[in-house]
This record gives C-alpha cells, structure tokens and sequence, in this order.
C-alpha cells in the first residue's frame, strides 16, 4: 500500500475565466496537451493535481458559507475512468483535510491512474459503496466525478440515473460541482452527448485548459459557473484554438477620443432597412449605434410611410426610400426589417457595390442565401473587389442567427446548432466575411481562422429586436474605423454585458426590452474603455 501524498504545500491555481481572453480547447487538442504536459512529471501527478484543485476550491468554498459541516459529508460519484480517479482524489484530499466525505462508485474504476486513486482513497479510510443513497438532500456538497473528456455514448442505467437525481439535486439544493465537465456534456459543441442526458451542476471546476462546449449552446447552463485549474501546465495555444471573448482582444481597437476630434473622427453609419410597417427594427439598430459614439447615424428606409424623424432621438437623421447616398458613409448596416421586396434587393445590391464595411443581418442575409448572384458579389466583394481606404478588403460582418445560417449553408438550423464552432468557422470561409453567429454561446469566427465564444449575454436577450440592437452596436463599430473582426468581439460583448446588468438590476431575465440595452451599452463601454482617469 502507498503512503497518500501530503496536501501541497502551497494551494493549486484556481481562475475564474471572466474577463481573460482563455483559449479553448477540443478534446483532440487536450488528448494531445495532456500527453505533452504529462511527459516528464512523475506517474499521476495530473490527476492529484485535478484531484487537490477540486478539494482546495470546495474548501475555499465552504470557507464562505459553512457547507462542509460533519453532519453534512460530501458525496462524491465516481465513473469508471479518469474522471472517477479525479473525484477519489478529491475524496481523499477532503478525508485527509478532516472533511467528512463518501463515494459512490457504481463501476469500478478501469482506468490505471484511477485505479491507484483507488487504492489511495482505501489507504486514507474513505467509505466507498457501489449504490447510491435513497435521497441525495442531506449532503452538503455533490460532487459529479462520473465521466469527463473521455465520454463516448450517451449515459445509460446507473449512471443516467445518477445524472438525474444530481441534475434535481442542483435545482432544488444547490451546491453541485461537476469535475473537468458535467458528465453527458459533449465539451467540444455544448450539446449532450448523442441527445441524451448530462448532469446540471451549479459549477464546474474545469482542469488544464477551458472548453468552447462550457459556454455554448446547453453549456452554460449545465456547468454552471466554471473555474479553471490549469495544473501547472502552460498550454501553447495552437493556431486553430477559439478564444474565450474578453475586452483584451478588443479594447485596444477603439478610436481614441482626443479633444482634438469631430463628429467626422468618429463616422458616419447608415442603418439600411424598415420596410413599410417594419419601421422599428432600424430604429432600434440606430438608436443603438448613437449609443456606442458613432459620430453621425442616418436611417435609409426601404418602405414607404416612414417617419419623418424619431421624437425620442432628433440626432437621428431619417431619409425615405433612395434618398441617401451610401457611397457617403463610412459602413451601412443593412438587413433590419428590410423585407425581401425589390426596393430591399436594390439597396443591398447598392450596399454590396460600395466600399463601405458592412454589417448584414436578418433579411440581407436572407436574400443572399436565395440569390446566388448577390451571394457572389459579397464574396468577390470582400476578396477582392470592394477595398477601404487602406487599400484593403473591407470589413463585412454577418449576424445569423442559426435559421438564418442554416439557410446560407443550405442546412438545418439544427445542424448548425450540432455544431457552432464549425458552423461559424464554414460560413466565414464560405462568404469571407466576419460571422456572428448569434445565440446562447454566439460564436465570432473570422475568414483568417480566429474564432472566439462569447461569455457575456443571458436569456433577457431573447426577445425581439435585441439582434436588431446588435447590428447596430457593431455598425457604429465599423464606422468608428474598428477592424471587422474586432467590431464584432466588442459588439457581442458589451451586448451581452448590458443584458447581465440590467438582469443584475431587476430588469430581467423577463420583461428586458430590446431598446433598454442601449444606454446601458453606452455605460460599459465608457467603463471599459474611456474610463475617467484622475
Ligand atoms: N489523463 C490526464 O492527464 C488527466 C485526466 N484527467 C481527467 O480524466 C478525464 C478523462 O479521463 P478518461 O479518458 O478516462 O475519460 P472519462 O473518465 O471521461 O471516462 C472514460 C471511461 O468511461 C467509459 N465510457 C465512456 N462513455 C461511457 C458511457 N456512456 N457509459 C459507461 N462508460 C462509458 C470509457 O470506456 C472509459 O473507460 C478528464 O475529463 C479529467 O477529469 C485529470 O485527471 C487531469 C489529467
Ligand atoms: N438565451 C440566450 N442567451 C444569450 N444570448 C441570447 C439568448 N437568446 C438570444 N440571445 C441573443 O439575442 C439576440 C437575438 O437576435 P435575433 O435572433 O436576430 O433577434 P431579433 O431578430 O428579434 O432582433 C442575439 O444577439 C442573440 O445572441
Ligand atoms: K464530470
């Protein structure tokens, strides 16, 4: 028998994602790292590490709140491979810490490093049953150790029960922390694993590197909130690896504001769109566009019977349907409430013919996807023809959300929904352009390979006319002269940081109105960016 290893002498690093531009992995580049970052150090040192993490964050946890309570253990479900040897880790850490804790262990541990937590989790006294207890309400803490990186097949018997009564633990109790990844959880796309079922965890400490699965699609809300636990081991991002979007990959873009500037420092923008009783939609993109420090925000309407002017914003400038020259601004919006009738078709084949940066959403890109010919100008636009004032190709961003992007991929929305990351990516090198692809996760990915996740946004997003709003944040972004690439990172950002503010302050997650968002963007991008220094 092995002694157990002494708790390290200096806690193990634990961050918290938000903010810091993390890159995210896939499993095949973890596969990879881990072996990499494993060479070298002495047998089992990851998996004590990840095991000591987990123990060092609940113990700080608890520190909080008084949850580890002898009255209280900790239950710990362990899986067969070496998630169930991280979790047995973990249960001896907490023993030797003189915290009650039990495991369950259905199946016994396959896996060779786990199997020598095994021993170590003997060796240290910890109680180890093959059945789980009647009710899981007494526990202070859940612990989920069944399956992390390595699931290959949707859970089933024992252990797609198990991730059900953890799953309602964490909805009626609280305090549910998954290790590495809730199990059922695919880490790579955010999706359980073949439709079937994954543990709800309140959070997740996450090891060696963050995964895009985390924060997208159903991630985020089976993870909970993540922290991760690097183990001692620099990753070197590869070339392909996505970002976790943070204002660092951003901020340094924006335009500075010096006394010495204008309203012409700052741009012009023309939103595209409203459609003879769609007028809303456009509004709502340029009200949010005067918002993020555009200098000068014009709405070109496609419809009759616009408004001759917006009471609540008189800096608006409205021009009725071919009125305004496009060739005068320095990027157009196009798409908000534009309808799909002959005067929307003209003034985007009258956008896609300027070498103004773009920004096309909703209809826009509805009609490029039933019309190969604007399809090809875009594209052709954005290599090569259309370039800026630089001499190079202009931005283009495009904000589908996933209907919209299965139609430009001539797919389902569901098979975008497969696959985020990949369907972003596909569409970028499709069109040359900057995608958004919006929703929960939305994913920025740009033609030159970069991709990123956003952290930021809620469920107060979803409702009608915040893509609206988005459009516009980045369309004054454009005109303010930032990258595309860049101009869609902050966009998303701020977005879905007004959304999580308001949220904080009552106004959602129901009722947010789309219209809201705006003065709150205006708030946290002086904050972020122009703080007032003394
Ligand atoms: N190898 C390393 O360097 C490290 C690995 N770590 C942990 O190891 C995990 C990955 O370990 P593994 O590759 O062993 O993978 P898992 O522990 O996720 O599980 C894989 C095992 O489960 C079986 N299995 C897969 N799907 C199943 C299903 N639906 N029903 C029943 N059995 C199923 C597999 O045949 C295999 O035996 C990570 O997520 C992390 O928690 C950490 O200890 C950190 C370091
Ligand atoms: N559950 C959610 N979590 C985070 N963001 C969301 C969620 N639902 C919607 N959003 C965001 O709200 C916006 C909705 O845009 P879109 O679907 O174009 O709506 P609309 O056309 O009504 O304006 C997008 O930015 C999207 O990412
Ligand atoms: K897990």
């Amino acid at each position: 028998m092995t002694n157990p290893r002494p708790l390290p002498d200096h806690p193990p690093q634990l961050l918290s994602p938000n903010d810091r531009p993390l890159p995210l992995f896939t499993v095949a580049q973890l596969r990879e790292l881990e072996a990499r970052g494993a060479a070298g150090l002495p047998a089992h040192t990851l998996m004590v590490r990840a095991g000591a993490a987990s123990a060092h964050y609940l113990i700080e946890r608890a520190a909080h709140e008084g949850s580890l309570a002898t009255e209280h253990p900790v239950w710990i479900a362990a899986g067969p491979g070496n998630n169930g040897g991280d979790a047995l880790v973990l249960a001896t850490r907490l023993r030797q810490a003189g915290i009650a804790a039990e495991v369950c262990m259905p199946v016994e541990v396959k896996a060779e490093d786990a199997r020598w937590a095994l021993g170590e989790a003997r060796a240290a006294g910890v109680p180890i049953s093959h059945v789980p207890p009647a009710s899981l309400d007494a526990f202070g803490w859940v612990v989920d150790g069944l399956f992390g990186i390595g699931l290959a097949r949707p859970l089933e018997g024992i252990f797609a029960e198990l991730a059900v009564r953890i799953g309602r633990r964490a909805t009626t109790h609280g305090r549910v922390l998954a290790l590495d990844v809730p199990s059922g959880l695919d880490s790579d796309t955010g999706n359980v694993v073949d439709g079937g079922l994954a543990v709800r965890a309140t959070e997740t400490v996450t090891f060696l590197g963050a995964k895009p699965g985390l924060y997208m699609t159903y991630g985020r809300d089976l993870a909970g909130s993540v922290t991760l636990a690097p183990l001692g081991v620099d990753l070197p991002p590869a070339a392909d690896v996505a970002r976790l979007n943070a204002p660092a990959l951003f901020a340094p873009h924006f335009p500075a504001r010096s006394f010495a500037s204008h309203k012409g420092t700052f741009g012009s923008l023309a939103v595209v769109g409203g459609d003879t009783g769609m007028c809303g939609a456009p509004i709502l993109a340029a009200r949010a566009a005067l918002h993020t420090g555009a200098g000068k925000v014009h709405v070109a309407f496609v419809g009759e019977g616009a408004p001759a002017y917006d009471a609540p914003y008189p800096e608006l400038m409205l021009h009725p349907p071919g009125t305004l020259a496009f060739d005068a601004m320095d990027a157009l919006a196009v798409g908000c409430g534009m309808g799909r009738g002959a005067n929307a078709i003209a003034s985007l084949q009258k956008a896609l013919g300027c070498n103004a940066p773009l920004l096309l959403d909703a209809d826009a890109l509805n009609l490029i996807a039933s019309d190969t010919s604007l399809a090809g100008v875009l594209t052709a636009g954005a290599v090569k023809g259309a370039s800026g004032a630089d001499g190079t190709a202009r931005p283009c961003v495009l904000t589908p959300h996933p209907l919209e992007a299965a139609r430009l991929l001539g797919t389902d929305s569901t098979s975008i929904q497969r696959d985020r990351l990949g369907s972003a990516r596909a569409l970028a090198a499709r069109f040359a352009a900057v995608v958004v692809l919006k929703g929960a996760g939305t994913v920025i990915a740009s033609p030159d390979g970069r991709a990123a996740v956003n952290p930021t946004g809620n469920a107060a997003l979803a409702t009608g006319g915040t893509g609206d709003v988005l459009g516009g944040i980045i369309g004054a972004l454009l005109a303010e002269r930032l990258p595309g690439y860049e101009a869609a990172l902050a966009g998303v950002y701020l977005h879905g940081l007004a959304a999580e503010t308001l949220t904080a302050g009552g106004s959602g997650p129901a009722g947010l109105t789309a219209g809201e968002l705006a003065p709150t963007v205006r708030t946290l991008l002086n904050r972020l960016i122009y703080p007032v220094r003394d």
